[in-house]
């Protein structure tokens, strides 16, 4: 994996009152981050990663990276990507822990997997996999939580909600209990739509940057657009960035702003 330069300070400055606030919170700082198309994709297929960032964009999620504990994607993102999910950036002081929601144990990680081959060199961390606590016993589970462990990772046991998902109050209680005081949500599209997708998940996001780069990726591709939560009155009431930045980057341009609260 090639290293990446580090962001030049014309861009890291304005980026700064988006990045996590120190000092002891309830719940992780929650940064969601992204880059999309023109028309809301962030890749061509559910099964194929499309680079979307420009080399500015790409230094600057890595930038990001190294000021959060973890980042996390649904387990579509792990099996597509085979991502490596650490901080590339020459002479990182620290590495972000993977975490990645995988409810039924899909994904059939090995030690040739990515972010085990980076953990195994010393340039990033083994996973965090959130799993169904009732698959926790599964022989698979337990054969792969054991490799997991070996470099300092394992799965953690959550309880579904009564809609399948883990409740994302419940993904930050458990973080937050094993030393996570900031999470860089990264994808894929239904871990966004679903954070995006109601009132209650949005209080939870300290902030979003998203990277626009200047394409259009065309129907069929995997897109970021939440359902919409309609009030008692019938009413959708959109959800809308306060404290708005854009931030040219190269050819790319990058987004950031808190979600407004009711
Ligand atoms: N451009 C960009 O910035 C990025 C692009 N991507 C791209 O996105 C695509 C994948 O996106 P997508 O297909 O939407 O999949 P996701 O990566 O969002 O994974 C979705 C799966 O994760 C699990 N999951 C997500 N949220 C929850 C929850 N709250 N509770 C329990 N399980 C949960 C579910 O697994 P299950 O189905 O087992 O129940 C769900 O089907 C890939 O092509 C990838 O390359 C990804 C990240 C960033
Ligand atoms: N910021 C950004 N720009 C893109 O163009 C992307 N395709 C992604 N994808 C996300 O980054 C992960 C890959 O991470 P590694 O480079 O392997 O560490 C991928 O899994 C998505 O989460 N992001």
């Amino acid at each position: 994996m090639s290293q990446i330069s580090a962001l030049p300070e014309e861009y890291a400055t304005p980026l700064a009152p988006y990045l996590p606030l120190l000092g002891p919170h309830e719940l992780p700082h929650l940064t969601l981050t992204y880059a999309t198309s023109l028309d809301s994709a962030i890749s061509l297929s559910p099964g194929t990663q499309t680079h979307l960032s420009g080399p500015i964009s790409k230094a600057m999620t890595h930038h990001l990276r190294s000021f959060h504990d973890a980042i996390l994607v649904g387990v579509s993102t792990a099996v597509a990507d085979d991502p490596g999910l650490n901080c590339r950036i020459e002479g990182a002081q620290s590495q972000p822990i993977p975490v990645i929601l995988d409810p039924s144990g899909r994904w059939e990680i090995t030690e040739s997997a990515r972010v085990i081959e980076t953990a195994k060199v010393g340039n990033g961390r083994a996973p965090l996999i959130i799993i169904d606590s009732k698959y926790l016993d599964n022989d698979n589970v337990v054969q792969r939580n054991k490799m997991l462990q070996k470099y300092g990772g394992k799965y953690i046991g959550l309880d579904l909600d009564e809609k399948g998902r883990f409740d994302w109050r419940s993904i930050l209680l458990a973080l937050k209990s094993l030393g996570v005081e900031s999470l860089m949500v990264e994808g894929g599209a239904t871990v966004i739509n679903t954070l995006l997708g109601t009132d209650e998940t949005r209080q939870l996001i300290g902030s979003v940057i998203v990277t626009f780069a200047p394409t259009w990726l065309g129907q069929g591709g995997v897109i970021v657009s939440p359902k919409r939560e309609f009030d008692d009155e019938g009413k959708y009431e959109p959800p809308r960035l306060k404290e708005v930045k854009w931030i040219p980057m190269d050819q790319d341009v990058v987004l950031c702003g808190r979600v407004t609260r009711k």
